[in-house]
């Protein structure tokens, strides 16, 4: 059930890279509890606005607010989890060992640090393999466990960079099951995609295009709005094509 208190608040920010204006001026409110999804094409500025809410980079102007509190900030980096585009895995260790690591670095030692490596690769369905070198997983089992790593922290927003890029269909419907009983259990979740079927899964959608945020709302309204049968249609109309 949704909640509308607000929990990400991104007030006028602007992002340049030397000249490249890659945010403009982007203005967002989401709600505690509902699976957002950042939809456009490649270099539309996706990324660049979730490492912002992640703490892993800043704007150049504007602010970016967590639970009311000003981003980048430690303590809030606690509450948030992040699962980068490009997995950050030790190829040389298993999933175990990877999670071990990660887990000390979240300050989680001892048994409930067992007990939190169990939980989280059942929930993304890998627990045969935990003793794995990673190098031997597969694109999809290390996407899978990047979202593990995610979760051991039980963040309370989960933020996925195109969390299923190159996972095959299969793979993508059970790691949205996961997304949901998750959002189920309370945590909001952050996703960036391209993929227009994945758009639909999500609660509400900002459309971004060359740096600016072209609408916001649910897709049935963002449909309705444009008189489009698809969301694909709905955001060749808002970008003005
Ligand atoms: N560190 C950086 N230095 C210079 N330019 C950057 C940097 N990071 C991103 N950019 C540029 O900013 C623009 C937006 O990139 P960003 O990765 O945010 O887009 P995106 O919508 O996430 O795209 P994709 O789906 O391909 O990841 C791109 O043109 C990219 O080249």
């Amino acid at each position: 059930m949704r909640n509308e208190s607000t929990c990400i608040s991104i007030r006028k920010v602007s992002k340049q890279f030397g000249k490249h204006e890659v945010l403009k001026n982007i203005n967002l409110e989401i709600y505690e509890g509902e699976i957002f999804g950042l939809l456009g094409p490649s270099g539309a500025g996706k990324s660049t606005l979730v490492k912002e809410l992640a703490g892993l980079d800043v704007p150049n102007s504007g602010e970016n607010y967590i639970f009311q509190k000003k981003m980048p900030s430690l303590k809030l980096m606690e509450r948030v989890g992040y699962m980068a585009q490009a997995d950050a895995l030790y190829e040389d260790l298993t999933a175990y060992e990877n999670l071990q690591f990660f887990a000390s670095l979240y300050g989680l030692k001892g048994k409930k640090q067992k007990q939190r490596i169990n939980e989280v690769m059942q929930i993304v369905n890998l627990m045969d393999h935990l003793h794995k070198p990673v190098s031997n997983y597969s694109g999809g089992m290390k996407r899978r466990l990047s979202l593990a790593i995610a979760l051991l922290h039980e963040p309370e927003i989960l933020i996925l960079d195109e969390p299923t890029v190159g996972i095959d269909p299969v793979l993508r419907k059970s790691i949205w099951e996961a997304f949901y009983e998750l959002n189920r259990k309370g945590t909001t979740i952050i996703v960036t995609t391209h993929v227009m079927d994945e758009a639909e899964k999500c609660g509400r959608l900002g459309l971004m295009r060359d740096g600016t945020m072209i609408a916001v709302g649910t897709p049935e309204q963002l449909k309705a709005e444009t008189n489009s049968t698809t969301i694909e249609e709905a955001f060749l109309i808002y970008g003005g094509a």
